[in-house]
């Protein structure tokens, strides 16, 4: 059986699930790209092409890539897989119970691979036969959603993200992205290379009402050496982190974690876009957000149950005592203020880590990667020119499932 562990950010990576959008980007246009939280409209076509590149590039470095809509579409072939998604994906809540009923039939008899594509790609009125007749259809055009798209599955590092020997499948802050979650879910549920594996849900595994408890992936850093650093975000909420960090203790996964604020707002939604772990003892960070003011604290397990929680000086030096390091290198965005601005709007900072010194990132934020070189740091390149329009980099779209330790 294989073996899910993501030992931290930086060791030889092994395992990734990425998505190659399609169909939902197809539906993505001017009018509701902002609300699907998307900058513009993408070419599909190219975009398809800049992620070949990206799992190519990650295989030809042996790791191995497994796509998320062959995972879904392999889930579907198990009975209780599909009507659990059907089930929930399309509920009597969400379209009234007669229509969903014939909704639920009508997609069950599709295939695998076009249900998967549906499940991800959205489904429109038009797409159903006319025999299915509801009020709901008569108050619709067939253009309208049954089922919104979900084109932020192309950043497979939110929605659900594994930390040593487990995973948390997370309660998304954005409604745009809630549905995603469940594909997860019954991927990790029933798809054979995870159904019988030994690994922990540490949280976000139930179909409750997860509240204003969100985290998302991007937030989350796996440090290594039993240390976990997590953003409070536009997305990740303290009340998220508390729950986490309660399972990483009670499993004995994490000894420490460490919490840092930050800005609310859309250019850094995720720790990810400002900071990223490149080297043992060297960080990429846009120092416009990661200044050595910001606010952090060190959680540690208090010995009865609960979580002690310790302000910090400083988040370098936080992560410094962490993991044993005299000094942290810091890589700051490349470039003036304008260039370094626009570079992190264009994830010059989210990059890919495949072991330690050696990264990926688009190849358009040259004056970043200049820095990168000169640091003694590799960039394998990707272009990027369409899917940095989704606003996420390499690290966003790639969710490692093993990875080695440091
Ligand atoms: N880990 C990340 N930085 N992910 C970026 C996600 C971008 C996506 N459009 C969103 O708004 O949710």
């Amino acid at each position: 059986m294989k073996k899910h562990y993501v030992g931290s950010e930086i060791g030889q990576l092994r395992s990734v699930m990425l998505h190659r959008p399609n169909l939902s980007l197809k539906r993505l246009t001017p009018s509701n790209c902002q609300e699907l939280l998307f900058d513009d409209v993408l070419s599909v076509e190219r975009a398809g092409e800049e992620h070949d590149v990206f799992s190519n590039l990650l295989r030809q470095q042996g790791v191995e890539v497994l796509l998320l809509g062959d995972l879904l579409t392999e889930t579907l072939d198990i009975t209780e897989a599909r009507e659990w998604l059907l089930n929930t994906q399309i509920s009597d809540y969400r379209l009234g119970p007669s229509f969903a009923r014939d909704v639920r039939a009508w997609l069950a008899e599709r295939s695998f691979r076009e249900l998967a594509n549906y499940l991800t790609g959205g489904l429109t009125y038009g797409e159903i036969p006319e025999v299915i007749k509801s009020i709901s259809v008569e108050t619709h055009d067939a253009n309208d959603f049954i089922m919104k798209p979900l084109p932020n599955h192309l950043f497979t590092r939110d929605t659900s993200c594994w930390i040593y020997n487990g995973t948390s499948i997370n309660p998304m802050a954005k409604q745009a992205r809630r549905r995603e979650t469940n594909n997860i879910r019954a991927i990790y549920r029933w798809h054979p290379a995870f159904a019988d594996g030994a690994f922990i849900k540490y949280f976000g595994n139930e179909e409750i009402n997860y509240d204003h408890a969100t985290l998302e992936g991007g937030d989350v850093l796996v440090l290594g050496r039993g240390t976990v650093l997590i953003g409070m975000s536009e997305r990740t909420t303290p009340q998220g982190v508390e729950f986490l960090v309660d399972s990483l203790f009670k499993h004995q996964q994490a000894t420490r974690v460490i919490a840092v604020e930050l800005p609310k707002h859309r250019s850094c939604m995720h720790l990810d876009t400002v900071m990223t772990h490149i080297d043992i003892d060297t960080f990429s960070v846009y120092p416009e957000v990661v200044r050595s003011d910001v606010q952090c604290w060190t959680l540690t397990p208090d010995g009865h149950g609960g979580i002690k929680r310790v302000s910090e000086k400083g988040l370098v030096y936080a992560i410094e005592q962490a993991l044993g390091l005299d000094q942290v290198k810091l890589i700051t965005t490349g470039g003036d203020a304008f260039e370094a601005e626009r570079e992190q709007w264009n994830d010059a900072n989210n990059v890919l880590t495949i072991r330690p010194g050696v990264v990926v990132g688009y190849e358009r934020n040259t004056w970043t990667n200049e820095k990168y070189d000169k640091a003694g740091i590799t960039v394998l390149p990707i272009p990027g020119d369409e899917l940095g329009r989704g606003r996420g980099g390499a690290r966003c779209m790639s969710c490692p499932l093993e990875r080695d330790g440091i």
